[in-house]
């Protein structure tokens, strides 16, 4: 379980999360949905200890993310939402490098490496540099090498960027039966059908707050006659309005 309390993210003047509380439950695919500069990636970077919070603490499992990062960290499998680094580095060095800092047995990672390629249609790729991946196949490869542990917990920037339909169906289906043994899924998403799709609950923020947190079916009977689009839309935009008026 994750346990969020009170997160706030100050850049000087800016908040880019304003107290932020949120239970994240074992066995739960959980969304995080908003507009662009919401605060999706800077709770996503504070899970994962990128960043550090101006307040608030993090508990995983009941233990605080400050006391126990190396711990935590190791049990944790995270994607950026820009899978752009070791360019020069061939596929295969990178993901032997990433098993070794989890100090994954060579049996065990070469299995997983050849189940998880597989599945995302990579393995006639091993000797190419991830500079000469397309910006999709760059998306599988920090995808792969996130998963490549078996981490218990999935933190994913966007995991559905770029990936064709076929690829995006299997992060899907991995999703499902990842959480199905008690494991704990968090993505963020633009795209509210996937969130529909999949997602046990959502969290939507707008300018670093919470404004909804529920499941699909809790939103949608918020509005049982529009869109999701629509009851979203009329959501964040309602919450834009509150502000300017308190101006
Ligand atoms: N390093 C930084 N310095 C200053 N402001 C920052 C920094 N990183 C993020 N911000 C600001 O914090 C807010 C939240 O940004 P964040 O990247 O978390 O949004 P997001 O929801 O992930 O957006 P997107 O959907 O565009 O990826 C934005 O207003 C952004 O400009």
């Amino acid at each position: 379980m994750i346990n969020i309390e009170g997160l706030t993210k100050e850049y000087g003047t800016k908040k880019a999360l304003d107290n932020l509380n949120l239970t994240i439950n074992d066995g739960e695919i959980f969304g995080l949905i908003g507009h662009n500069g919401a605060g999706k990636s800077t709770t996503i970077k504070s899970l994962v200890s990128i960043i550090e919070p101006t307040y608030g603490n993090i508990f995983f499992d009941g233990k605080n993310l400050k006391e126990n990062r190396l711990e935590i960290k190791k049990k944790i499998g995270y994607v950026s939402d820009t899978p752009d680094l070791f360019l020069k580095m061939p596929v295969l060095y990178f993901w032997r490098f990433i098993a070794d800092v989890y100090e994954i047995p060579e049996a065990v990672r070469e299995e997983r490496l050849e189940y998880l390629c597989k599945i995302f249609s990579l393995e006639d790729s091993y000797e190419k540099t991830i500079e000469e991946f397309s910006h999709g196949m760059r998306q599988k490869a920090f995808i792969i090498a996130a998963l490549l542990s078996d981490p218990d917990i999935w933190i994913l920037d966007e995991p559905m960027t770029g990936l064709d339909p076929q690829s995006a169906y299997n992060l899907k289906e991995l999703m499902r039966e990842h959480t199905k043994k008690g494991k704990t899924v968090l993505f963020s998403t633009h795209v509210l059908e996937v969130a529909e799709q999949i997602c046990n609950r959502i969290g939507i923020l707008s300018k670093g707050r919470l404004i909804f947190v529920g499941t699909m079916e809790e939103l949608k009977n918020l509005h049982p006659n529009q869109t999701l689009e629509k009851i979203y839309l009329d959501m964040v935009n309602s919450d834009n309005r509150i502000d300017q008026s308190l101006v």
